[in-house]
């Protein structure tokens, strides 16, 4: 499914994003390895999000630069986003996740094979033929989950893939990932909720006010931040902008 070589190491140098004259990230510099999930973390309006936009593409970047590791060529289809709230074609689950295997000019046959594999990985098999708009909010999460995975990406982007699901919903979710990361998948991803971060991260980015405070293995980053911010932040403490 997946190309022999790698996109992996994502890196950045001096990254940063302004709109207007409003400075939303700088100097970002971070290098994204293959392996366990690096979750990027911080207080609302940290710049997660931009962030996580910048290294998928859908951002510019006003200065610094992001590059993808040596033997990359054109990246834009190894590597897919999953935003907080999906948007579903007003089709079937399968028909959501077929669609983008025919815009990327994979043969019928294995559109469908890999269709109904990814809809096996979230557990949506059953529910193939149901109207996606028709799915509950979790399953739309996993089916846009599926739909990423489907593409064969090497490195999924989610942003906040749980932010409005309820425990039960958030659990599957966290399934999937792992199962996505047993496959070789590198996850990057946003997350309010400090236990799962601690529950997937390899590695921690902890954003504050656009910058990155810290970075570090997941282990040392919970065992105890070495950045102020971070260890406030961890503490549950308000942060000023
Ligand atoms: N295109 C834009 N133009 C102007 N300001 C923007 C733009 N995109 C984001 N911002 C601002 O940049 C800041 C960072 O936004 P971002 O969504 O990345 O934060 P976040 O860390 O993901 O926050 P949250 O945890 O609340 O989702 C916010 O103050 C937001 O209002």
């Amino acid at each position: 499914m997946r190309a022999p070589t790698t996109i992996l190491p994502l890196e950045t140098q001096g990254l940063g994003f302004a709109a207007g004259a409003t400075r939303i990230l700088s100097d970002v510099t971070l290098s994204i390895a293959a392996g366990a999930p690096t979750v990027i973390i911080g207080p609302n309006g940290a710049g997660k999000s931009v962030l996580l936009r910048l290294l998928h593409g859908l951002l510019t970047p006003t200065e610094g630069r992001i590059r993808w590791g040596e033997l990359s060529g054109d990246v834009s289809r190894r590597q897919a986003m999953v935003f907080q709230r999906p948007v579903l074609l007003r089709r079937s689950a399968i028909a959501n996740v077929l669609y983008p295997l025919r815009l990327a000019g994979i043969p019928a046959k294995q559109r469908t094979d890999r269709a109904e594999q990814a809809l096996a990985l979230v557990g949506l098999s059953m529910l193939a033929d149901r109207p996606a708009r028709r799915l509950s909010g979790g399953e739309q999460q996993r089916l846009a989950l599926a739909r990423a995975a489907a593409t064969g990406a090497e490195v999924l982007f989610l942003d906040e893939p749980c932010a409005s699901l309820d425990p039960g919903a958030t659990r599957a979710v966290e399934q999937i990932v792992a199962r996505l990361v047993a496959q070789g998948t590198k996850i990057v991803m946003t997350t309010h909720d400090l236990g799962q971060a601690r529950r997937l991260a390899g590695h921690v980015v902890f954003l504050h006010a656009g910058r990155v405070a810290e970075q570090a293995a997941a282990e040392t980053f919970f065992a105890g931040p070495a950045a102020p911010e971070a260890a406030a932040f961890l503490r549950g403490d308000l942060l000023p902008h």
